[in-house]
C-alpha cells in the first residue's frame, strides 16, 4: 500500500526521512504533494519517491494519507478534496480534534503529533484515532509510528500538554540550552559562544543516554552529580526558585495558542 505525505515542510519532510531511514516503507511507495513543487524535488533526488500532480492525486493513490500543512490549511484542503472512505487520513496539526477530521473525511481519521527528532528515529509520536479504524488499520498506523518513534496513545485532554513535553520540547530546550550558554559567555567572556554550545549538546546527549541506560530517575541523577556541599547544589537551589514559574507561565501561555488555534478551526466549521 502507498503512504502519502501532502505538505513537505519541517514535519512532512521529517516523515519523507524517517519513513526511508527506518525502512518502514519502501521510498517508491511514499508518493508526496507539496505546494511548492521545489521542496518534493529536492527529497526526491535524495530519497528516490515518488512526486504527485495534485493532492487528490495522493489521496487517489494511497491507503493512508499524511496531512502536514498548517492546522488552519487542513479542514479546508480536505474539504476540497474527494477522498474515499477506505482511505485513512492522519492529520499532525496541533489544535485539529477527531471530530474536526470526522466532519470532512467519511472514513477512518487519525490525529498525530509527531516529533522532528523522530528524524533520528527517537522521540515520541502522540496519536488519538477515531472509532471508525479497523484492526487492520490500526495496527499499520501503530506500525508506521513505531518505527519511527516511540508511539504513544493518549486521549485529546493529554494531547496538548503531552504535545509541549514532546514536540515543542526539542525547539524549547534548544531556546533553554542557548539561553544557558549566552549566560556563560556574559559571566566569562572569554569562552567563545560556540564551545560552550558544543560542550551543552555533548553534555546534553550523554545525560540523555544516562538517564536511559542506567534507568535513573532524575532525582538519582541529581544526587549523583551534586555533590553535598558542593557547587551543583547552589546551582539547583536557583533552579528550584526561578524555574517552576516560569514553567507555569509556559504551560498557560502555550494552553492559549491551542485555545486560540482550536477557537479559529471552529470558526472554519460553522463559516465555510
Ligand atoms: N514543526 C513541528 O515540529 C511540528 C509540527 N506539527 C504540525 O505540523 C503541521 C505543519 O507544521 P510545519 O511542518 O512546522 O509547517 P511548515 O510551514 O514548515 O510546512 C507546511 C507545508 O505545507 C505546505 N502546504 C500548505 N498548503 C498546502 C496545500 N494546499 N497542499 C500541499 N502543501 C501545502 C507548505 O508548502 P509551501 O512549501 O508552498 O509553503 C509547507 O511546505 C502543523 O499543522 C503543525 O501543527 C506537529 C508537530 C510538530
Ligand atoms: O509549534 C507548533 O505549533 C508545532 C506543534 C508542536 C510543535 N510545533
Amino acid at each position: 500500500m502507498n503512504i502519502g505525505i501532502i505538505g513537505l515542510g519541517s514535519i512532512g519532510q521529517m516523515l519523507v526521512k524517517a519513513f526511508c531511514k527506518s525502512a518502514a516503507v519502501p521510498p517508491e511507495k511514499l508518493v508526496v504533494f507539496n505546494r511548492t513543487r521545489e521542496k518534493a524535488e529536492r527529497l526526491q533526488a535524495e530519497y528516490n519517491i515518488a512526486i504527485a500532480e495534485t493532492a487528490q492525486e495522493v489521496c487517489d493513490q494511497c491507503g493512508v494519507v499524511f496531512v502536514c500543512t498548517k492546522p488552519l490549511d487542513i479542514l479546508p484542503l480536505l474539504r476540497e478534496l474527494s477522498v474515499s472512505a477506505q482511505t485513512h487520513v492522519v492529520s499532525v496539526a496541533a489544535g485539529v480534534s477527531i471530530a474536526d477530521l470526522e466532519g470532512v473525511h467519511t472514513g477512518a481519521v487519525s490525529k498525530v503529533i509527531p516529533t522532528v527528532t523522530s528524524q533520528e528515529l527517537r522521540g515520541v509520536s502522540l496519536y488519538a484515532c477515531s472509532q471508525r479504524l479497523s484492526d487492520e488499520q490500526r495496527e499499520q498506523f501503530l506500525g508506521l509510528l513505531s518505527s519511527i518513534s516511540l508511539a504513544q496513545e493518549v486521549s485529546e485532554q493529554e494531547i496538548e500538554t503531552a504535545t509541549i513535553l514532546t514536540s515543542s520540547a526539542p525547539g524549547l530546550i534548544a531556546g533553554i540550552l542557548e539561553s544557558f550558554a549566552q549566560a556563560a559567555v556574559r559571566k566569562t567572556p572569554e569562552l567563545q559562544i560556540d564551545l560552550a554550545r558544543r560542550m551543552l549538546v555533548e553534555t546534553m546527549l550523554g545525560t540523555a543516554m544516562l538517564l536511559q541506560k542506567e534507568q535513573l530517575g532524575f532525582d538519582q541523577l541529581i544526587e549523583r552529580v551534586a555533590t553535598k556541599g558542593g557547587i551543583t547544589e547552589e546551582g539547583l537551589r536557583v533552579l528550584d526558585k526561578t524555574l517552576p514559574s516560569g514553567f507555569d507561565e509556559l504551560f498557560a501561555m502555550t494552553e492559549s495558542k491551542h485555545d486560540l488555534l482550536k477557537q479559529l478551526v471552529q470558526k472554519q466549521n460553522t463559516v465555510e
